[in-house]
């Protein structure tokens, strides 16, 4: 049934389905690559208008996208994003501990914006459609809308870093981010010449992509209870 209000929604070309795939492909998290040249106005809301049209639960929303470009404010997050790493390194243990050292996991000064993404859980009032069974829903939405904009970005040439090493009462002061507000991800962003062909952490020796194969079920859970 074809009306007014649909649209056609068959396959894409080949060459269309190739693009999307590459740019699934060949995303990859970004900490050192960063370029220090200003992303353009149009590219930065191309990507911003692809994360805006992620889904949402009870199409609620939810983010906002804190733009920051000042560098004494990258440099405070910078900090606290150190502080926080410290605190990490010491969780791990022996060859672990010494390689998590040596990784670069973030790219916060070396990008020229970053983003703080976050999620406003009263945006759509107390009773979300969707939402109803599970609070969780609207940061799970949020997140789609930050995958949204890192495909986007790739595609643009801008390389992405999610930075999580944080304690959120240092991210909510440097930037002014009320209580109510939940903090999901501080984004670098800046233009790439390059990047890792597989992830960084693969390249590094911390962990290896799991077999598809072995994370897929049959019509149940069959993984260790
Ligand atoms: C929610 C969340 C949070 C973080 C990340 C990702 C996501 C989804 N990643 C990036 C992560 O290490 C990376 O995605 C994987 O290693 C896979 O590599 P590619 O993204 O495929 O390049 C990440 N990387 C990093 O260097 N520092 C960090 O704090 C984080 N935090």
């Amino acid at each position: 049934m074809q009306t007014d209000l649909m649209t056609e929604a068959g396959a894409f070309s080949e060459e269309e389905r190739a693009a999307v795939y590459r740019a699934i492909m060949t995303r990859r998290d970004v900490r050192d690559e960063f370029l220090p040249d200003p992303i353009e106005e149009d590219v930065l809301w191309r990507i911003l208008t692809a994360a805006h049209h992620a889904p949402s639960v009870g199409f609620m929303q939810p983010w906002n996208f804190i733009l920051v470009r000042d560098e004494a404010r990258r440099k405070a997050v910078w900090q606290a994003f150190s502080k926080a790493n410290d605190e990490a390194a010491g969780l791990f243990e022996g060859e672990k501990a010494t390689l998590y050292r040596n990784l670069k996991l973030e790219g916060i000064l070396k990008a020229p914006l970053g983003i703080c993404v976050t999620c406003d859980p009263d945006r759509a009032g107390p009773v979300v459609l969707g939402r109803t069974h599970n609070p969780r829903m609207d940061s799970y939405s949020t997140v789609c809308a930050i995958q949204n904009l890192w495909l986007a970005a790739r595609t643009e040439g801008i390389g992405l870093g999610w930075v999580s090493i944080f304690h959120d009462a240092d991210l909510r002061a440097i930037l002014g981010i009320p209580d109510r507000i939940e903090i999901v991800g501080w984004l670098c962003l800046g233009k790439v010449r390059e990047l890792y062909a597989e992830p960084e952490l693969q390249v590094k020796g911390w962990r290896k992509r799991l077999a598809l194969e072995d994370l897929v079920f049959e019509e149940g859970w069959q993984g260790p209870s």
